[in-house]
């Protein structure tokens, strides 16, 4: 049996993982939420891992909310950085491997195909510099880790754009959506059964992997499918628009590359 520590329990991923757990009888998981588990008090993750005799941690906990990061890149940092530390540090005392996620926004958006695990990143906003520490931080303190990025991640748990385009279709007649920007949506529950493949027995190379559903749109031909895919395409209207405007930058090519395309 093997044992496996699930931190940011609460949020879309770790419901997502939490939801097929119990089809792996070989793995024993515990599900941590920020109130169980801070991922930012090193006393209590040390505390907590020597307790624990894991063999595996998934590190679903971030900070995910982009324009926030920018607006306040202390918390962002916080937890996707100096969190991931205490976690990598925690790991490498106590022999555990690590399966962290990680993103398409530590690339700059400058690139005219889609991105290698081996590109060279190059954030342009907060949360994707904080999240890019969090990564170095893991290569720093641990060999036995996985770094799995992914993008455009939807399902049906949280605020994530695919809810947040169904919630405004039953108050608004018309949707602007932005065109500038191309990526991966991503099922969270694929990306969740994707992970599952790191904890068999078979140790898959560690290092930095790519994950996404493998087809690249823009934000607005992903609203557009979400409207038809829920039979409301006729009952609000979609605008194309160059600039959205938001607080922080994306990159405008987030395309990730992934291994088995
Ligand atoms: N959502 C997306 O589109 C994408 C996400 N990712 C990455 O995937 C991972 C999972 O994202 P997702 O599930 O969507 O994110 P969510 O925002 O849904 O979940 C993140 C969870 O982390 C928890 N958390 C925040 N701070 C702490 C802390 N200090 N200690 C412990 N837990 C904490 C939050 O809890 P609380 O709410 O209580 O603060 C929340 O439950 C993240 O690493 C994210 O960066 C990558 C690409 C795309
Ligand atoms: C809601 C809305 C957004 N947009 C734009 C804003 C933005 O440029 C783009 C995406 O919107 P959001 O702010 O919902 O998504 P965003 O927060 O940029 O999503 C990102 O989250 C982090 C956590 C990641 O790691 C990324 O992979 C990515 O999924 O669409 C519109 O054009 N119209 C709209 O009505």
């Amino acid at each position: 049996m093997k044992n496996v520590l699930v931190t940011g329990a609460a949020g879309q991923l770790g419901r997502c993982i939490k939801k097929v757990a119990s089809n792996y009888k070989s793995l024993s998981f515990v599900f941590k939420d920020s109130k169980d588990l801070d991922i930012t008090n090193k006393e209590k993750v040390d505390a907590f891992f020597i307790s624990g005799n894991f063999d595996f941690c998934i590190n679903c906990a971030a900070y995910t909310n982009v324009d926030d990061a920018e607006r306040f890149p202390e918390m962002a940092y916080a937890v996707n950085a100096d969190g991931v530390k205490c976690l990598a540090e925690a790991c490498s005392s106590n022999d555990v491997k690590l399966i962290h996620i990680s993103t398409d926004y530590v690339f700059d958006g400058t690139k005219q195909s889609p991105y290698l695990p081996e590109d060279v990143p190059n954030p342009i906003n907060a949360y994707g510099k904080s999240k890019l520490r969090g990564e170095k931080y893991i290569q720093e303190f641990l060999e036995q880790y996985y770094i799995v990025r992914t993008s455009w991640l939807y399902s049906e748990y949280g605020n994530n754009f695919y809810n947040t385009i169904l919630k405004k279709a039953k108050t608004e007649k018309k949707l602007s959506i932005t065109t500038d920007q191309i990526g991966c949506p991503t099922n969270a529950n694929n990306l969740a059964l994707f992970l599952m493949g790191f904890l068999k027995a078979a140790i898959k190379p560690y290092g930095i992997y790519h994950f996404t559903d493998g087809e690249a749109m823009t934000w607005y031909e992903f609203a557009a499918r979400i409207l038809r895919e829920n039979r409301m395409d006729d009952v609000v209207r979609l605008e194309k628009v160059k600039n959205y405007r938001t607080f922080a930058v994306r990159p405008k090519n987030s395309v990730l590359k992934i291994r088995h395309d």
